[in-house]
């Protein structure tokens, strides 16, 4: 399975927080960001660098950077607007696209209401942000939309997934890697994730407090 789960003491005590029935739009709106910001340090971990010369303090070093085309983030309405500013943190050079999707609740399918790309989208690694990776028909539109831009290079960020959603995600794009905080156990018969988190856009944007 092509799925990192960041087993980091700090992104297993921030997740729990956030399971908690009564954890308020703030609390929760802060965690998810804060949890973005500690898996950006883990996901970027393998991205390429180049040597190039600074004037130092003491003269000419040789320093590193990033090597290539600026990333894009792309946060997946509504819920993963919750984690950008956590990722923008450690990358504010980062461009965003955003796509825009909902699932329909009768049919879990997602339906497209929204897309804007940057340009180069061939050249740019791609860093996907939704919390939440259910039944991955979410993810897998994503993948195919970016993938159609001629992006080759494209990692998923989610909070919390479950086996189906990484199922379906490694089947159809077994070159996407997978980052999540938690691998939870299975979709109920409303297509949420148990235990998970509720509705995570619900939580961020204050709409609603339940599953
Ligand atoms: O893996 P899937 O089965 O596709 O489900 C996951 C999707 O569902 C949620 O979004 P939702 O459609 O509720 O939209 P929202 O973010 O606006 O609440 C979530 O944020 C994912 O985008
Ligand atoms: O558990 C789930 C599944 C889809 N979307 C959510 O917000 N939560
Ligand atoms: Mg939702």
């Amino acid at each position: 399975m092509n799925i990192t789960v960041i087993n980091h003491p700090l992104v297993k005590h921030k997740l729990t927080l956030m399971r908690e029935a009564d954890c308020s739009t703030g609390k929760f709106r802060t965690l998810t960001k804060e949890l973005a910001r500690l898996m950006t340090y883990e996901a970027t971990r393998d991205f390429d660098v180049e040597e190039y010369e600074i004037d130092g303090w003491c003269g000419t070093i040789t320093g590193q950077r990033i090597k290539g085309k600026t990333v894009t983030v792309v946060p997946i309405l509504r819920a993963g607007l919750g984690m950008l500013d956590g990722v923008l943190d450690l990358i504010p050079s980062a461009k965003i696209s955003v796509v825009g999707l909902q699932r329909d609740e009768t049919t879990l399918q997602p339906v497209s209401y929204f897309e804007k790309l940057v340009d180069k989208m061939d050249e740019r690694p791609a860093l996907i942000l939704d919390p939440m990776l259910a039944t991955g028909g979410s993810m897998v539109a994503t993948i195919n939309l970016l993938k159609s831009k001629g992006c080759r290079n494209i990692k998923a960020l989610v909070l919390v997934a479950a086996p189906e959603g990484v199922k379906l995600v490694n089947d159809v794009h077994p070159d996407v890697t997978i980052y999540t905080a938690a691998l939870d156990s299975y979709l109920n018969e409303d297509g949420y994730i148990i235990p998970g988190l509720g509705d995570a856009g619900d939580k961020i944007f204050g709409t609603k407090h339940c599953a």
